[in-house]
């Protein structure tokens, strides 16, 4: 790859980007954060303040009730104004839609966006349960631009076994040219308002950057299924001490898959699958509680967006996984004009369902066994739909199989979060110096999108 100041640069900011480095931590930056005093708008949230001192875990401000949080919406700007995004509306979806493609992710040089379609939306934001309310926007007044959003679902969560009602936050997303105009404060305040006048009083969301305070921190891990392409598109670098055929060798996968039983999970399986996954996820300590309904429309609700597949052997299901889709557009590539990725999303095992304590070195290695053999023929199984790249985090017990199977280890973190409520830290799978915990794996059980 040509290394001329301005490729290097971009190489970098895709590096950033799709977190792809190879394997090679060794430019990794320690995250950097304020003084919780200097955070103006998170010191005056309910949340944490940095290594805090936990005694008990719980809300940390009970005092109100729905009665106490006004009704009207805060004020904006006269030039701004509130509006609630019907996504049932095509046209107001396609908003969303072009906000998020245009505005969510990409490198400097517009070269790689998301591209989110409608099918993802009807699926990530409209589980069972959902409030029309709870997808708000900005819209510039004159021309009714939609210029910024924020979003919530519902969902319970376990915290250490206590079910917490709690809502997701996802997608906030301020249009480039209205960046650092503290317009995220009070999107966020105005969705706390609208989502406390539900009785609602704590979330969970994910961030890239530190605020005050992770309750755990993840890592993502990419595992190339095409090199070439990567390679091709700029995404990924040759190594200086290997040649082309040496990493396209070295990510090969097998021509198909070979676990006995694999299909692709239907309606009928979802009592078995149900009650499988329950007793998997009973190890984490941050769980989503997910009711049959919203477990049917997790996992089987939208065609080429989640794929889900289960092992059945003898009328029984053993193991079940899942993965979505959220590719790339490519611009200006003479080549390719999409990017395939694929993400792993919620599995299971009855691999080691039958020991008392997951760390058992006997349950460890049967489960490190199964799910190496699972999760390489899910890399298949992706290839086989045109991705280039799997995606995979640090939690759950991902770290059994991550360096086995060639996943690298990325540069981006991912922090996890619960607005208003006091938790003692959970592990997401990341050792001292940031390598993939094998020995103590995860304790966080939850894929957020
Ligand atoms: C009970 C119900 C509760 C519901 C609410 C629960 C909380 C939900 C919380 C939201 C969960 C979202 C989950 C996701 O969707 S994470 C995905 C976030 N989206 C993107 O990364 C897309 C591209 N980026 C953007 O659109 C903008 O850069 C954003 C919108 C991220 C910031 O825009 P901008 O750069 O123009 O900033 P500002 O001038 O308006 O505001 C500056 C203030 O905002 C704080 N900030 C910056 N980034 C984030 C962030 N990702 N979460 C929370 N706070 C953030 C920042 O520390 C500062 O506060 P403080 O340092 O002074 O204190």
């Amino acid at each position: 790859m040509s290394q001329d100041p301005d490729q290097a640069k971009k190489l970098q900011e895709l590096l950033k980007l799709l977190s792809l480095s190879n394997g090679d931590t060794s430019k990794l930056t320690v995250q950097q954060r304020k003084k919780f005093e200097e955070y103006k708008f998170w010191r005056t949230q309910p949340v944490a303040r940095f290594d805090e001192k936990v005694d008990n875990e719980g809300p940390i401000d009970s005092s109100r009730t729905p009665a106490d949080i006004p009704s009207e919406p805060y004020p904006l700007l006269k030039e701004f104004e509130w509006c609630t995004v019907d996504i049932t509306n095509p046209q107001e979806l396609e908003d969303v839609f072009v906000l998020l493609n245009e505005n969510y992710v990409e490198d400097q040089d517009a070269t790689f966006r998301f591209n989110y379609t409608r099918e993802f939306f009807n699926w990530s934001l409209k589980p069972p349960g959902w409030h029309k309310e709870w997808h708000v926007g900005v819209r510039i007044r004159d021309s009714g631009r939609l210029v910024a959003f924020i979003s919530a679902i519902p969902v319970t969560l376990k915290v250490r076994g206590k079910e917490v009602k709690s809502v997701e936050i996802n997608f906030l997303c301020i249009h480039k040219k209205l960046r650092a105009k503290r317009l995220t404060p009070i999107l966020i305040k105005e969705i706390t308002r609208r989502v406390n006048k539900c009785d609602i009083w704590q979330a969970l969301y994910t961030a890239g950057v530190v605020l005050p305070s992770p309750i755990a921190v993840c890592r993502y891990a990419h595992r190339p299924l095409n090199w070439s392409k990567l390679h091709e598109v700029g995404f990924t670098a040759l190594p200086a001490n290997a040649s082309k055929t040496q990493m396209i060798a070295k990510y090969t996968l097998p021509k198909g898959t070979d676990t006995p039983g694999l299909r692709a999970m239907k309606y009928e399986d979802v009592d078995q699958v149900f009650d499988l996954f329950n007793a998997y996820q009973d190890r984490f300590d941050l769980v989503q509680v997910f009711t049959k309904e919203e477990f049917k429309h997790w996992f089987l609700g939208a065609d080429t967006v989640i794929y889900s597949y289960v092992v059945e052997t003898e009328g029984k299901i053993t193991d079940f996984v899942s993965f979505y889709s959220l590719p790339f557009t490519v611009l200006n590539n003479p080549m390719y004009k999409e990017l395939g990725i694929g993400y792993l999303f919620y599995y299971a095992s009855d691999a080691d369902l039958g020991f008392d304590d997951r760390f058992d070195p006997a349950a460890t290695s049967t489960l490190k066994k199964r799910l190496n053999h699972l999760i390489s023929d899910v890399c298949i199984i992706a290839r086989d739909l045109k991705m280039d790249v799997f995606n995979a985090m640090s939690c759950q017990d991902n770290t059994l199989f991550l360096d086995d199977l060639k996943f690298g280890p990325g540069d981006g973190f991912l922090n996890f979060y619960l607005f208003n409520y006091k938790a003692f830290p959970i592990s997401g799978g990341l050792t001292d110096d940031n390598s993939f915990d094998v020995k103590n794996r995860s304790n966080v059980g939850v894929v957020m999108l």
